[in-house]
């Protein structure tokens, strides 16, 4: 394989010769010594940013609810469209490690890694068909509800744990990478930066919860493409156009074709990216607490789909940016290193240092690179707080003080994420120790962590056999072997040298070549055996193979403790994979193989005034519902049963009980399987204002309909 490579490659290099990198030589004015390229325009705007983010917080901490339920402050009030929440979906996991590390990543091996788009596309259609209206139709608060509602209390809790280590330590890299970078290259002072960035976000998500989180959000991701854009524009530039880089780049061998190696120890191979990337996506996209938490902050289910869907193309544009920004670097820098002015190695600092040599002399540029590389990093911990905080209330506390007050529990929330804020601080300092790419190290993070907890939910949504103690003794056995192979490819990891700074073209040295061969028949013959071998696995493989360890052990465990019956699984909670899948099967079968209760539907939210009330109370149901107790022969529009009517919303509201309700109420009422979820059903939201009521015009018909319906029936 190797040899077929390498007699390519030597092709190419007898091939050319001659001629330096143009743009390097024009632009590399830069004295070493000099770290100051800020004028007082950058400053400007960067605090710009800063103060922007701040204002935001402020204003949703002071307008609507002004954040003093948490219905608003960590759902949102449940009423977001899907273009905000889309970009918010996106800045979640695309923080400054993305915006450094790709371009990074590019510039040493090449355009390769760009094939992890391609499992964008499963990515998030799967999370879209699959996993948003299991959990939107289950109104949950928090994914680890779901945990609870299939499996038991302790598999919650072992869940929300792991989740919270999950996006402690990922925190940590996040604050640290932006810091580390503009300390490298613009001397600003590490920790100070690590401190002001947990500070400022701190302040405005705990001022303005998830709203605040969402908006700011939405304004940072556009200060990110911008920051890139401004790079990759004043690059190409510099460099003499977009056929000079491209020249360039394609001499220099950076543009990968299609790698179909199967080997799962290859780093980056399309199997490896598009295939093991899918599940990398599955764990952040599916059934990440982070994102489901803005799925669930939609005000209809179809909204949190289209948002899902929405993220695509933004993020095929994200990863297009830093891939292109990494490319425009090579055609500058190929040939040099830099390391020696940078006084670091790390090609992560390289890329800032090629940001600011590239825009010096251009005041407000740098600036705004700078609040591109912040803006990515606060939207990435702001969600990350936000969500940790959701957590730790509704599945840590909330189950264990069930009356505390809402005034309370807004307060703790508060201090969750100010001590989170903290914490994240400590784990800063631990990747300042670990001297990986930031870029692994995050996606390293992601599945060995990430991809257990997506092995859990996907055990429970699939496997209606699997039970409480299966999906504990799966997750106990996934998060092992991940640590297990994780920590063993650490220790295992060829000290060798560093590569040396990659070559404006593969022909330029001949006495590279022996090294070169040297290097090639060494790696060949030193190729891990054995155990070796599997710690060698390709991180990006690391988020299936944890997912399907806990499936394994978890469906195992199961079948030998006493596998879980259909009937005994709470309805909604489990996905009839099996039956869409064989819907050419006739029913008896299907019944047999399992898998065909069908999900909930969506609750259709309508409002009745009291009077409607008053005839539900009495046992109507109103014309489109059904009787949210399976009753075998209830059609639309039928009576059911009063005991029963009352029994179960009843229970959900006890204002109406008593029959005080004077002004219109929403109500939630399942249609289609006759199931209903008694859990979630906690609250019902009281009070539309009234000229929202006239807003809505389909509400309003149906109401009037409701009205001469039950007027009809009362005649009757
Ligand atoms: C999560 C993906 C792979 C999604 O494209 C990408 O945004 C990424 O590589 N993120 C790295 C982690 C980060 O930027 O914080
Ligand atoms: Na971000």
């Amino acid at each position: 394989m190797w040899t077929k490579t390498l007699l390519i490659r030597l092709t190419l290099r007898l091939r050319e010769e001659d001629s330096f990198s143009s743009c390097s030589q024009e632009t590399i004015t830069m004295d070493p010594s000099d770290h100051k390229h800020f004028t007082v325009v950058d400053y400007v705007v960067f605090a710009i940013l800063l103060a922007a983010s701040m204002g935001i917080g402020l204003y949703y901490a002071l307008s609507g609810g002004r954040q003093r339920t948490t219905q608003e402050f960590l759902m949102a009030d449940r009423n977001m469209h899907c273009l905000p929440v889309s970009l918010s979906l996106i800045a979640s996991f695309q923080s400054a490690v993305a915006i450094i590390g790709v371009p990074a990543e590019i510039y040493t091996h090449g355009t390769q890694y760009w094939f992890i788009g391609c499992a964008y596309f499963l990515g998030l259609l799967i999370p879209a068909q699959v996993y948003i209206p299991v959990f939107y139709r289950l109104r949950l608060f928090s994914t680890y509800q779901y945990l609870e509602m299939r499996f038991s209390k302790a598999v919650r809790i072992c869940g929300t744990l792991t989740f919270i280590c999950q996006m402690v330590i990922y925190m940590g890299v996040c604050v640290y990478t932006p810091a580390f970078a503009l300390n490298a290259v613009t001397g600003f002072e590490l920790w100070g930066t690590v401190l002001a960035t947990g500070l400022v976000c701190t302040l405005y998500t705990t001022m303005g919860g998830l709203k605040a989180v969402i908006w700011t959000d939405v304004f940072q991701t556009l200060v990110m493409f911008a920051g890139q854009l401004a790079v990759i524009v004043v690059g190409v530039q510099k460099s003499g156009g977009v056929s000079e880089v491209w020249r360039k780049v394609w001499e220099g061998n950076r543009i990968s074709g299609l790698d179909l190696n199967p080997d799962p120890t290859e780093r980056h191979t399309f199997w490896t990216l598009g295939v093991g990337g899918i599940f990398l996506m599955l764990s952040l996209y599916g059934v990440n607490q982070t994102q489901v938490q803005r799925y669930l902050s939609s005000r209809t289910e179809k909204e949190a789909v289209r948002s899902c869907y929405m993220v695509f193309p933004s993020l095929q544009l994200a990863l297009a940016l830093s891939c292109v920004m990494g490319l425009v670097m090579f055609a500058c820098y190929c040939g040099e290193d830099h390391s020696d002015k940078l006084g670091s190695h790390s090609t992560d600092a390289m890329v800032l240092y090629f940001v600011m040599d590239m825009l010096q002399g251009l005041p407000g540029l740098p600036g705004l690179f700078v609040a591109c590389l912040f803006s990515a990093a606060l939207s990435t911990i702001s969600s990350a707080f936000n969500s940790l905080a959701t957590v730790t209330m509704e599945d840590l506390i909330k189950p264990h003080f069930p009356a505390m007050t809402e005034a309370r529990a807004i307060l703790l929330s508060k201090a969750l994420a100010m001590s989170y804020g903290l914490l994240c601080l400590a784990m800063a300092y631990l990747t300042h120790l670990m001297g990986d790419s930031v870029l692994q190290v995050a996606l390293k993070i992601f599945g060995m962590v990430g991809g257990p907890i997506l092995g859990v939910f996907s055990l429970g949504m699939f496997f209606p056999w699997a039970n409480s103690t299966g999906a504990l003794a799966g997750l106990g056995a996934g998060l092992s072997v991940a640590l297990w192979v994780g920590i063993g490819s650490i220790f295992t990891r060829s000290p060798g040298t560093r590569p040396p700074p990659p070559n404006c073209r593969v022909d330029l040295l001949s006495d590279n070549l022996t090294a070169v061969i040297q290097t090639a028949i060494s790696s060949n013959l030193s190729r891990p055996t054995g155990l070796k071998r599997f710690y060698s696995l390709s991180y990006m493989w690391y988020s299936a193979f944890n997912c399907f360890t806990v499936i394994v052990i978890g469906l195992i465990i199961s079948f030998l403790t006493g596998p879980m019956k259909e009937e005994d699984v709470t309805p909604g909670t489990v996905f009839p994979l099996m039956g869409k899948l064989l819907c050419f099967l006739p029913e008896h079968l299907k019944k047999k193989l399992c898998c065909v209760t069908p999900l909930g539907q969506t609750p259709q939210v309508f409002w009745v005034g009291s009077t409607s009330v008053a005839h539900l109370e009495m046992g109507k149901c109103g014309p489109s519902a059904r009787c949210p107790r399976r009753r075998v022969g209830v059609k639309r529009g039928q009576t059911c049963p009063a005991s029963e009517m009352c029994k179960s919303w009843g229970e959900t509201d006890p204002q109406r009980r008593s029959g005080s309700v004077t002004q219109p109420q929403r109500l939630w009422v399942f249609r289609g399987s006759g199931k209903t979820q008694q859990g979630p059903i906690k609250k019902t939201v009281p009070v539309v204002t009234a000229r929202r009521v006239q807003k809505d015009r389909k509400r309003k018909q149906f109401e009037r309909q409701t009205e001469t319906k039950l007027e009809e029936q009362g005649n009757m």
